[in-house]
């Protein structure tokens, strides 16, 4: 094994500890303590996992969690009026709401419900349009994570190819807009792509977020190349669960020149931006300076 292996969970205990320090003297100075109201309907397994870590970091960063689990039977209508509440508390900065919803549930529906300031997943259509445009927007967490984990690699992102693996609204095209913001020659590649392998092998940064276990093998990746592996999928070898990404790691990590590991890459980047988002809606509704460093 050759690469560098970016280490996830490191970096983002780092910026938990910014986050921290930032809300610590928001109490002190300000009186403020940010709150993250995490909504999950039903139940689905990679919500669960998420939740419960999540809840634990939002405490021990010093901020407030709001939980509120609700029977997957719940109406349009309950929902709605929850989220109006949550929009409308003093004590609320931040609203996520655990996708995927029940079927009987229109996500875009609750997602455009939430205010756009309180936003924190950065999926509310006038974030989706205010990144579009190079405006100031909440960024998704995942795609703003691997962002800092480039940065923080690689320096200048400017002039290098990159090849986003997947197109989903959470994942892909937003992390297509963010590296595109740091002037990167972007490509959007998908499941319909002509020759993945090629593309793949074209580019100087590689995202690969299609939740196809270990889809993309080593010879599909350029020497040298950033690889960032978004996938967490969870599957059976050898009698037991194991999680892997969309990246076979092995034969990835012999040519890349650096790799980001499953678990313990993108994922914990994930939630420490959620936390990260938190703290900079706090402070755009208290008309304070934003933390620095924490943002796209
Ligand atoms: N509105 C919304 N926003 C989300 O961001 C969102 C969501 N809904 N629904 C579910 C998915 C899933 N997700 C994860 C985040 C971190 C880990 C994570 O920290 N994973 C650890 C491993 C945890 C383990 O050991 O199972 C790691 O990769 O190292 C996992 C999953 C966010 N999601």
């Amino acid at each position: 094994m050759s690469a560098t292996i970016i280490d996830g969970k490191a970096f983002a205990a780092g910026v938990r500890a910014q986050v921290a320090e930032q809300v610590a003297r928001l109490k002190e100075v300000h009186g403020i303590t940010p709150g993250l109201a995490v909504v999950l309907v039903g139940e689905d397994p990679a919500s669960e996992v998420y939740v419960r870590n999540k809840g634990k970091q939002t405490v021990e960063v010093g901020m407030n969690s709001f939980e509120h689990k609700l029977p997957a039977e719940t109406s349009e209508e309950e929902l709605l009026a929850l989220i109006d509440r949550l929009n409308k508390s003093p004590a609320v900065h931040g609203i996520l709401v655990q996708l995927p919803l029940p079927g009987h549930l229109n996500s875009d529906l609750v997602i455009n419900s939430i205010d756009p300031a309180k936003d924190v997943d950065g999926f509310h259509i006038s974030n989706v349009g205010l990144l579009g445009t190079g405006q100031k927007a909440m960024v998704p967490c995942t795609p703003l994570g691997c962002l800092m984990m480039l940065r923080d690699h690689l320096g200048s992102l400017s002039g290098l190819n990159a090849v986003v693996v997947g197109r989903s609204n959470i994942v892909g095209k937003p992390m297509a807009q963010l590296l595109l913001g740091d002037s990167c020659t972007v490509t959007i590649a998908h499941s319909r792509t002509k020759d993945l392998a090629a593309v793949c092998r074209g580019a100087d940064i590689l995202v690969a977020a299609v939740g196809r276990p270990e889809m993309i093998p080593g010879d599909w990746v350029k020497p040298g190349a950033t690889v960032i592996d978004v996938g967490i999928n969870r599957i059976e070898r050898d009698g037991k669960t194991k999680l892997v990404g969309d990246v076979d790691f092995a034969s990835a990590a012999a040519v890349a020149g650096a790799i980001t590991p499953v678990p313990g890459g993108v994922g914990p980047m994930t939630i420490a931006c959620l936390l990260a988002n938190t703290l900079t809606a706090c402070c755009r509704a208290n008309g304070l300076p934003e933390p620095e460093g924490l943002t796209a």
